[in-house]
């Protein structure tokens, strides 16, 4: 068996991938969480270890000696990096950086999967989609250039120490599971609280005039686990859909699965102080180097997510606060 360790194992694609591993029955699976929390039956073993503390960081990877490091945690919402830029940058690249100087120190190194994001593109104009991976870094969002941090950082253990990274820059990702401080999320539980009576049919968005490559998080994390290879150290592989939806329209046939009329009104704390206007990914290089393609429609995605939606709904009715 091998070992694997994720950060951000209590995180939205953490969770996906943890489940994923442990049901393939041919990983040992050893998540990280920065704070302590409840630990799904996914995981082997769960830990807390904040990936800042750089002593205790290299002490737990020095005991458990992974195979393979999935490296998913990091400050993931862009809204909260204009707010706090600099706790962005220091969270995702120093974190990083404590990560792979304590995989340095072990013998043999392990392969380490840095998770970038299609946000690196930032600013892509008409003509340039979709993106390859040699499309130039225009990052729009302080949440972008920690990214943009975090996969050179990737580049460059791999160029000056020979260690076996394979960087992923993953396209917006959705599904069940995903806070509701992200758009799809947040749509789909607003839907299921007016369903069940708990809210206003009153839907609150932001800027719904983007388009992005929407992905399965469970496409997303079954390409995580092909790419995780040393075969592929040094490589950077796009994933993505090539297909791009604008959000207005992703709200509508959300809004189609409902039987009850939702008023959708724009909510002016929900804007940014710049939004990338949109993306498409070309993954012709993840496609041939691992044979994957998205399997999962996003009607099944948007239909699953708002059958979390109403289930976690019903299951603390009168409970949490709306976002
Ligand atoms: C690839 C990338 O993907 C994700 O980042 P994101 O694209 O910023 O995700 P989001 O769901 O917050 O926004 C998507 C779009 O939707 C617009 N939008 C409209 N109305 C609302 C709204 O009500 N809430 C939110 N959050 N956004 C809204 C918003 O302005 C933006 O244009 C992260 O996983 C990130 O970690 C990552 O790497």
């Amino acid at each position: 068996m091998k070992r694997a360790l994720i950060t951000g194992a209590s995180g939205f694609a953490g969770r996906h991938l943890a489940r994923r591993l442990t049901e393939s029955g041919t990983w040992e699976v050893i998540g990280l969480s920065a704070r302590p929390h409840t630990p799904g039956s996914e995981l082997h073993h769960h830990l807390v270890c904040d990936l800042l503390n750089a002593e205790l960081t290299r002490r737990t990877l020095s005991h458990w000696r992974p195979d393979v490091i999935f490296h998913l945690a990091a400050a993931s919402y862009v809204p909260r990096s204009f707010a706090d830029p600099a706790g962005t940058l220091v969270n995702n690249a120093v974190g990083q950086i404590n990560l792979l100087e304590a995989a340095r120190l072990l013998d043999p190194m392990p392969t380490v999967l840095i998770v970038s994001s299609s946000d690196v593109y930032g600013l892509v104009h008409p003509d340039e989609l979709p993106v390859t991976e040699a499309q130039p870094f225009r990052p729009l969002s302080p949440y972008a250039v920690s990214k943009v941090a975090q996969d050179m950082l990737g580049l460059q253990y791999h160029l000056s120490y020979g260690m076996p990274v394979v960087r992923v820059r993953p396209f917006s990702h959705i599904g069940p599971e995903q806070s509701d401080r992200f758009a799809i999320a947040s749509f789909a539980r607003q839907i299921a609280e007016a369903e069940a009576g708990l809210a206003p049919p009153v839907l609150l968005v932001g800027n719904l005039d983007v388009e992005r490559d929407l992905l399965d998080v469970r496409d997303v994390v079954r390409a995580y686990e092909m790419v995780a290879t040393p075969g592929l150290a040094g490589q950077v592989f796009n994933i993505a859909g090539g297909r791009s939806w604008r959000l207005r329209d992703v709200l509508e046939r959300l809004l189609s699965l409902s039987s009850i009329s939702i008023e959708v009104r724009q909510d002016p704390s929900r804007l940014r102080p710049a939004d990338i206007p949109m993306l498409r990914g070309d993954a012709t290089a993840l496609r041939q180097a691992t044979g994957w393609v998205p399997e999962i429609p996003l009607e099944q995605t948007l239909a699953d997510t708002l059958e979390y939606w109403r289930r976690s709904v019903r299951g603390c009715r009168g409970g949490r606060s709306r976002r």
